[in-house]
């Protein structure tokens, strides 16, 4: 009876496979309780799943076979990377032709994607929403804010098919570990059916037309990343800075923005070549902290649709190599802001550093040309010439440099914890103007940490005095205009210490047009009270001087504290030159920086008359720390 029972099932398996199965102890029994309970035979079942399984296994080989084929004789692909100006532009174009509402596989955001940032059929800052997003007590919540706020819906960019102009793409976001750079590069890969590349060429091409027919009032802010060898990254997208709110004598604005107007034009780049010219320009934007520089720089990139790479030289972190590798990624066409320009080839030696110094071969590598180029560098020769007021003019510079060094770094810590040794403080006038000042390229980093606290401690202060650029002279001379360096780009080195740079930095051809930017004048003190009362800024909904009313709330159950919505004045004009004028008739000229003026402004930015009868009193307390060192002053 066994034996008949194998017999049969080696009738109805392979032969190979009968034979391995029926030499499993115990096979036999089990084929029988199945045959016996479930009335089928796992024998002919054994048979069939196999076949089955051969014929997947078959159909997935040549499926991958004649894919590899396909897409290796009988279609064309083009890269684009995502540093490209084309990568924006391509998802962009993607994003408007209705695919998020075809496409199944989709990504969400809360955050507007970069590519749409200049869209105008945003929603989300209407002004009806903002009082949904404040509690009973009127107070605003975060939670409630997010949920009015849009989602997003942009292509996944998994892999995902279109047609345009009767061609089928196909088009991937991908990625490949770049070894050299030890960093990972991520890229579309646009592919058509066909051996021509020339359909994704003109897709190309029409997505390029209909980007430069788009308004873009957005700046990109790229932002240089020591870390991986260098690379830029960006950092935000923000709208554009009209450089009507730049105060700075209108003479020099139109200097500087005609003769980058100049530079940029495409027929200089040919002019320059036909003379062997290198197509470069720099410019040098110097003076006391707070004064505007930053923001011209960001006003220039906003008008010439440029975008903005910042890289600061008293970045402990960035090295010689990493900023030449920085430049080398530039587009042809940006603005590149380099800060701290005067932080090159000078070295604070503290003993602390010494044994730090050594840390990196390619530090000392990049100290050694400077070695070369002069004994001891000019700068620091001219250091010990320089007369006691001079030092006194140096280190009253050098104490806000620090302060604003110091918070800078403080803001750029991620979690800040509180230890014994470290007081939180608030971030008052002083500080908060000046936190402005150094936060000013970096805002997003500090919109990424909620909350921020500005740290007075002693340890912020060690870190200071260690602080040195580990960049040489020669070595920047050698980046911003050494055979390697390209073309094409917009220089514009700022500093605060014009008198400790080189005069190789500033000879013609490295630095072409010099700005001075001063403490503010009469004229500049009017100039920010207008812009803070007036309601040009408010394209979106005028106010006509009016005050938006609001019910006073009562107070909030778990703070106890009666809040009101702000209510922003935009004061009438005639009314608002005559205050201007008023507010700067009592105030000294070329003593406080328009950064400081804005500061104490903004704290008054709902009272205008409150800002003006308090003026005195702020410049006093201003003047009596500035005599005494003092960071904090208090306004009332
Ligand atoms: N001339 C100015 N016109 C308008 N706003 C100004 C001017 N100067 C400073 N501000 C305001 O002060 C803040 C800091 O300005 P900005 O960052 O441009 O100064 P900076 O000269 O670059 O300072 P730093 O040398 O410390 O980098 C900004 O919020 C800016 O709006």
């Amino acid at each position: 009876m066994e034996n008949l029972k194998m017999e049969k099932l080696r009738e109805t398996l392979p032969p190979g496979l009968a034979d391995a199965a029926v030499n499993i102890p115990g096979f036999g029994a089990i084929a029988q309780l199945f045959l016996n309970k479930l009335g089928f035979d796992v024998g002919n079942t054994m048979s069939l799943y196999l076949l089955l399984f051969g014929l997947w296994q078959g159909a997935t080989f040549l499926y991958s076979r004649g894919r590899g084929y396909l897409l290796d004789h009988g279609t064309s692909a083009i890269r684009i990377d995502d540093d490209d100006d084309l990568y924006a532009q391509f998802i962009s174009w993607i994003s408007a032709q209705r695919m998020t509402e075809l496409s199944r596989d989709l990504k969400a955001s809360s955050r507007k994607p970069r590519a749409r940032s200049d869209d105008s059929d945003d929603e989300s800052d209407s002004e009806s929403d903002d009082d949904d997003v404040l509690d009973e007590a009127g107070i605003f919540n975060y939670d409630k804010y997010t949920g009015t706020k849009p989602v997003y819906y942009e292509p996944n960019l998994g892999d995902d098919s279109f047609t345009h102009n009767g061609h089928y793409f196909q088009f991937k976001k991908d990625s490949q570990e770049n070894k050299y750079a030890e960093r990972i590069e991520y890229f579309l890969v646009i592919r058509c059916m066909g051996r021509s590349t020339q359909p994704v060429k003109d897709l190309i091409n029409h997505v390029r037309e209909w980007s430069s027919t788009k308004p873009n009032s957005m700046t990109d802010i790229y932002r240089a990343e020591p870390k991986h060898g260098g690379y830029w990254q960006c950092q935000t997208t923000r709208p554009s800075r009209p450089i009507s709110t730049v105060t700075l004598d209108e003479a020099q604005k139109t200097k500087i923005v005609s003769d980058i107007n100049e530079y940029l034009h495409p027929a200089t780049a040919r002019w320059y070549a036909a003379r062997g010219i290198p197509h470069r320009r720099g410019y040098l934007f110097h003076g006391p902290p707070g004064t505007g520089k930053t923001s011209l720089s960001f006003a220039m990139a906003g008008i010439f649709g440029l975008s903005i790479y910042c890289a600061s030289l008293s970045e402990r972190d960035l090295g010689e190599s990493d900023l030449a590798s920085l430049f080398s990624q530039l587009p042809n066409r940006c603005i590149v802001l380099l800060e701290d320009i005067d932080s090159a080839g000078i070295r604070r030696e503290k003993s602390a550093d010494a044994g730090s110094d050594s840390d990196s071969d390619s530090d000392n590598e990049a100290e050694k040309p400077a070695k070369r180029l002069k004994e001891k560098p000019e700068v620091e020769k001219e250091e010990e010439n320089v007369t006691d007021e001079k030092k006194d003019t140096i280190s009253k510079f050098e104490q806000k440099e620090s302060l604003r060094r110091r918070l800078t770094r403080v803001i750029r810590t991620p979690k800040p914890t509180k230890t014994d040794s470290e007081t939180t403080t608030l971030v008052t006038r002083d500080d908060a103007s000046e936190a402005a000042t150094a936060s000013s390229v970096k805002e997003s980093s500090v919109k990424a940490d909620p909350i921020v606290k500005v740290k007075s401690s002693s340890k912020a202060e060690s870190v200071e005095e260690g602080s040195k650029s580990k960049i040489s002279l020669a070595g920047l001379l050698n980046i911003i205009d050494g055979a390697a360096s390209n073309e094409g780009r917009v220089l514009i080195m700022t500093t605060n210490y014009p008198e400790k740079l080189d005069s190789a930095l500033i000879r013609p051809g490295r630095v072409d047009l010099q700005i001075k930017f001063t403490l503010a004048t009469s004229d500049q003190i009017q100039e920010i009270f207008r812009r803070m009362y007036s309601n040009e800024a408010d394209v979106k909904k005028p106010q006509n001087g009016k005050k938006k009313t609001s019910t006073p709330k009562p107070p909030n159950q778990a703070t106890g504290i009666a809040v009101t919505r702000p209510n922003f004045v935009a004061l009438p004009a005639e009314r608002l030159t005559e205050m201007s004028k008023q507010f700067a008739d009592q105030l000294p000229e070329a003593t406080f920086s328009p950064a400081e003026i804005q500061g104490y402004l903004l704290m008054k930015k709902t009272d205008p008359e409150g800002a003006l009868a308090g003026v005195t009193e702020w410049k006093a307390a201003m003047l009596e720390a500035k005599k005494k060192g003092k960071k904090v002053v208090e306004v009332k």
